[in-house]
């Protein structure tokens, strides 16, 4: 038995292109059909789930007629441009048959490496769940090139599960998990059942992509579970092809390779914050501010803000001062600096007056904040 599936609500799930394109053959429709009806068994259980398939440049090779990879950079983009036709149009139907609606997100590295695009991916994912909707996320393969690539879509699937905070990613693939070394070069590689994440001797053990259709390999999928743990995530790496794999891993049965995260989200995102020495900006707090933080555990209203120093954006990590200059907390701005200057000494109700929209009742949320 293992809960890390079973107890996780916000799940990203993530396919490879082999198993998706049936070995290169073209999309395995049945294969496909399984997880959306398995994926529409775990949203019956209340669980939310976000899919990043690979599969596009595989697919697109197969209908544009490559009969191996193109190394001209523009004939792989033209092959993922073809390909993921195939993938939308695919999981679109297959989900539909559930009555559950798809969206199709591609993302880039500069995406998640600029403040507010990645806010922006963030509000964007957690409302197509909110709204029911099963987000499929790729690779934006044909504005890319390899050097600003993420390149495989472990690290991809990895990146989003730190975007939303999931609390698990299911990594599945042609393997069943982890071997003590590659299964395709060593007959007696026996598999690894369980492991904590960001231990290096699981690096050791993994190695390349096995087959042509394959980006990372097992390397990429260790790293991966490293980084989803940054912000508190589970990952298991399972055999996509085993019946009834992803309901089998909800009921709490141990399938394939289970990593699990040292800490929790809250414990990752305040160690994050309690890392920022230097930050963009400081807010002055009134004393009744200040006791409501320091006292009662509360989070802080524009009302209590006297001042504020410095520019930052929505999402930065700002200070916050007493009258005095003493710093008492850290934490995450849902307001740039211009809109706070705007709203401070009001009241949350007459934010939406002020700015014309509301990002949120605090100007740092409770969650979002380590006390000094
Ligand atoms: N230690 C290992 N355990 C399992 N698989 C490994 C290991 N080292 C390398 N591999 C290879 O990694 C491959 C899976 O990665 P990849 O081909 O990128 O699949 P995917 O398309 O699912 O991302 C396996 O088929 C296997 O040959
Ligand atoms: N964006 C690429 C994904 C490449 C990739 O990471 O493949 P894989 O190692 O099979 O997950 C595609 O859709 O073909």
């Amino acid at each position: 038995m293992n809960s890390l599936i079973q107890n996780a609500t916000r799940i990203i799930i993530k396919v490879g292109s082999s198993l998706v394109t049936n070995d290169g053959r073209g999309l395995d429709h049945a294969a496909i059909a399984r997880w959306a009806s398995q994926i529409s068994a775990l949203r019956a259980l209340g669980k939310e789930v976000v899919l990043v398939s690979s599969g596009a440049v595989a697919e697109g090779m197969l209908r544009l007629g490559f009969d191996k990879r193109p190394t001209d950079i523009h004939e792989l983009q033209a092959c993922a441009a073809v390909g993921q036709m195939g993938l939308a149009q695919i999981y679109e139907t297959s989900f539909r048959a559930h009555g559950i609606g798809t969206a199709q997100v591609l993302l880039t590295h500069a995406d998640l490496a600029d403040r507010e695009r990645y806010l922006n991916a963030r509000s964007t994912l957690t409302t197509l769940l909110r709204l029911g909707v099963v987000p499929i996320i790729n690779e934006n393969d044909t504005v890319v090139t390899d050097e600003i690539k993420f390149g495989d879509n472990d690290t991809l699937g990895a990146l989003v599960a730190n975007l939303i905070e999931a609390d698990a990613l299911i990594i599945l693939t042609d393997q069943r998990g982890l071997f003590s070394a590659d299964p395709r070069k060593d007959p007696a590689a026996y598999l690894i059942t369980h492991g904590r994440s960001g231990d290096p001797a699981l690096e050791a053990m993994a190695g390349g992509a096995g087959s042509s259709l394959g980006r990372g390999g097992m390397l990429t999928k260790i790293l991966a579970a490293k980084r989803a743990a940054k912000s508190g995530a589970h990952t298991v790496i399972a055999f996509g092809r085993e019946a009834d794999v992803l309901t089998r891993l909800a009921g709490g049965e141990s399938i394939g390779t289970e990593l699990s995260a040292q800490t929790g989200h809250l414990t990752a995102r305040k160690q994050w914050m309690a890392d920022h020495l230097h930050t963009a900006g400081q807010v002055v707090l009134d004393a009744g501010a200040v006791q409501k933080l320091a006292e009662e555990g509360k989070s802080l209203l524009p009302i209590g803000v006297i001042d504020i120093h410095g520019e930052f954006g929505r999402g930065a990590v700002i200070t916050c001062v007493r009258e005095d200059g003493h710093a008492i907390a850290r934490g995450i701005s849902n307001y740039t600096s211009a809109e706070a200057r705007r709203i401070k000494r009001k009241p949350s109700a007459e934010i939406e007056a002020i700015l014309g929209y509301v990002e949120g009742h605090e100007l740092i949320h409770r969650d979002n904040m380590v006390l000094l």
